[in-house]
């Protein structure tokens, strides 16, 4: 699993946050794929969502962070591809939860509700967590229909 490799996406209302935490995570390090949207014109999560959730699907990434306004549709979206487990992390501990209960390989955050200083936190958190397997094991496999 090359956890290195972290896929980024998200609509117009993401797309300044996005750009914010693709040079965060160069920065540390990480290699960014960045499946859109690429400005703040107007335009629709899904169209981002689903080129993300595909390459998760596929096994080409494994941990992926994701924006649009709420938060609401691209986690959405995204939890329609198999195998992708989207948090819907609005603070620190939700995203710490995200991965060490859910094994959660996206963090879906809501833009227009966080400052900067509070995403890369949440990331941090995000990508530094283990799942702790065990009861939570048997519970992820019981998620997919
Ligand atoms: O769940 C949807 C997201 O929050 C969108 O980012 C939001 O609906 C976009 O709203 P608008 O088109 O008013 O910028």
């Amino acid at each position: 699993m090359n956890t290195k490799v972290i896929g980024i996406a998200s609509d117009h209302a993401g797309y300044e946050m996005k750009s914010m935490v693709k040079e965060y995570l160069k920065e540390k390090g990480f290699e960014v794929k960045d499946y859109g949207t690429h400005s703040s014109e107007s335009t629709d999560y899904a169209d981002y969502a689903h080129p993300l959730g595909d390459a998760i699907s596929r096994g080409e990434i494994t941990r992926a962070i994701a924006f649009c306004g709420s938060g609401n549709g691209i986690n959405i979206t995204l939890n329609r591809h198999a195998g992708v487990r989207s948090a819907y992390s609005w603070n620190p501990e939700i995203a710490r939860l995200g991965r060490a209960h859910n094994d959660a390989n996206v963090c879906a955050m809501p833009a227009r509700f966080l400052s900067p200083e509070q995403v890369k936190e949440i990331v941090d958190v995000f990508l530094t967590t283990k799942f702790e397997g065990g009861r939570h094991q048997r519970r992820i496999e019981k998620i997919d229909l």
